[in-house]
């Protein structure tokens, strides 16, 4: 259900779109406007006001800029900054619409589309123009606007209730079936790659090649061969012909893990293909088209490292139009004890053993560790755990942990001294990486700011 009260403007020059919405709309809306020429768009704001406005992202007319709809999308938002904008596009399009989100649109509608998923979208902006309305004017308008029920997103792998992971969910539930390029960003560990086989699976090339790439693992000398492929004889090693890891993502989805890991040279000639959508094997010059979505991952810092010329911006640009952060473990709260949960069912499956309970002291220890090795840690340790203990109740000395340990009650005053230090030099680092910003660091840290601001008090920093 939309609302009866609803006001929507579409936008499009297509008249068999504004045909199709029109008829789609009317019966759910108060009133539904169609327009052929977005040029006019502004001066039918200036008379009447909209709670939702579809906007086409293509106009054939217009200049052939490829992106009239972020244009017009730009001027509607200065005009109104809190206009709800829906972006309609078509399946080729949906970079643009993605980074159209990133400009200020709500939403975004792929053509051709299926009815209650645009009902479902209208909705859900109405909802969201009533929300930031509400906000300016402060009456209380009661009304029955309850958003339209979504089609459930379910992937069982994906472990984790925390709100970080609720929002990863959604993410990947929007962004999978586009072909977007997408960024994942998280510590060694923490999932990205689980996150880009999801994208896949959720994606509409799902029953098409998954390739992985590990560029961290490819010498300077195996780069271009790997991922380009050669013909025989194009080196002294290449012994025959082969396809490049691109080509054989083609039709599929490509994911480049550990990408901050490239040398300079290399991220050019990535650039290029990727820019040319066409790769050249080794000893030939017939470059070949290819049809990829492209997921890059990377634990290393590289906006910080383009900033120093270690890593171009152009190569970030072309691979971040939507970015999935993934936090360390250890921010993630009531997660490690679901996913330590999860994994003691897998292995207690696995080697034959009833499946353990974990003694709330165990539970304690697991939650105050640091995991920087992150899940795949954790995953570890509970398989040892499993294999190792003794009965089916998992007790703190079960778990050994390979990091340092910060367990206070077992310091000497030494070792207090020593960790006061530790701490004191690990906050003023993260600090100075996020040149001062409070917020960051915290949030790097795994505390809140203002535990931060007591440890900041307590070092005298
Ligand atoms: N949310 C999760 N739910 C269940 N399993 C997870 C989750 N996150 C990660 N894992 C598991 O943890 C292990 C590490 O995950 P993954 O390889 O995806 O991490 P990564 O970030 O790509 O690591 P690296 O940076 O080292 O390449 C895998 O076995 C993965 O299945």
């Amino acid at each position: 259900m939309i609302s009866k009260n609803a006001k929507v403007l579409v936008v499009d020059d297509d008249n068999d779109v504004l045909v199709a919405v029109k008829m789609l709309l009317k019966p759910e809306v108060k009133e539904v406007v169609t327009e052929k020429n977005p040029e006019r768009i502004l001066s039918i704001l200036s008379k009447d006001k909209f709670d939702v406005i579809l906007l086409d992202m293509n106009y054939k007319s217009a200049l052939n800029t490829g992106n009239e709809g972020f244009f017009w999308l730009k001027k509607i938002l200065e005009k109104d900054k809190e206009a709800v904008v829906i972006m309609i596009t078509a399946y080729g399009d949906v970079e643009l619409a993605v980074r159209s989100l990133k400009e200020g649109a709500t939403d975004f509608i792929l053509k051709p589309w299926r009815n209650d998923k645009m009902l479902a979208t209208i909705a859900d902006a109405y909802q969201k123009s009533q929300n930031k309305s509400k906000k300016q004017v402060s009456v209380e308008v009661k009304e029955n606007h309850a958003p339209a029920p979504k089609e459930g997103f379910s992937f069982s792998e994906l472990i984790g209730n925390s709100e970080v992971m609720m929002d990863v969910r959604k993410k990947i539930e929007k962004v999978a079936p586009t072909d977007a390029n997408v960024l994942i960003l998280g510590e060694n560990g923490t999932g990205k790659e689980l996150i880009a086989r999801a994208l896949h699976k959720f994606s509409l090339r799902a029953d098409k090649p998954f390739v992985s790439v590990d560029l961290g693992s490819l010498t300077d000398t195996l780069f271009e061969s790997e991922l380009f492929g050669h013909k025989k004889g194009a080196y002294t090693d290449a012994k025959e012909d082969r396809v490049g890891r691109i080509e054989t993502a083609s039709g599929g989805t490509l994911f480049l893990d550990e990408i901050g890991n490239i040398a300079m040279p290399h991220q050019a000639k990535l650039l290029t293909v990727l820019q040319n959508r066409q790769v050249t094997r080794l000893g030939t010059n017939k470059p070949v088209d290819i049809d990829i979505r492209l997921i890059c991952a990377t634990n290393m810092p590289i906006y910080e490292m383009a900033t120093q010329n270690k890593f171009r911006k152009d190569l970030i640009y072309r691979v971040n139009t939507v970015e999935i952060t993934l936090p360390p473990l250890r921010q993630r709260g009531d997660d490690i004890i679901v996913l330590a949960e999860h994994f003691a069912g897998i292995y207690a499956k696995k080697y034959n053993k009833p499946v353990p309970q974990f003694e709330e002291a165990t539970i304690k220890k697991l939650k105050q560790y640091s995991w920087h090795g992150n899940v795949r840690e954790l995953q570890h340790a509970v398989e040892r755990a499993v294999i190792m203990a003794e009965r089916s109740v998992l007790r703190p000395d079960d778990f050994v942990f390979t990091h340092f340990e910060a367990t206070p009650e077992v310091v000497s005053a030494g070792d207090a001294l020593r960790l006061d230090e530790m701490e004191k030099n690990t906050i003023l680092r993260v600090i100075e990486k996020h040149q001062g910003n409070i917020t960051k660091a915290a949030r790097e840290l795994g505390i809140t700011r203002t535990a931060l601001y007591r440890r900041l008090e307590k070092h005298d920093i």
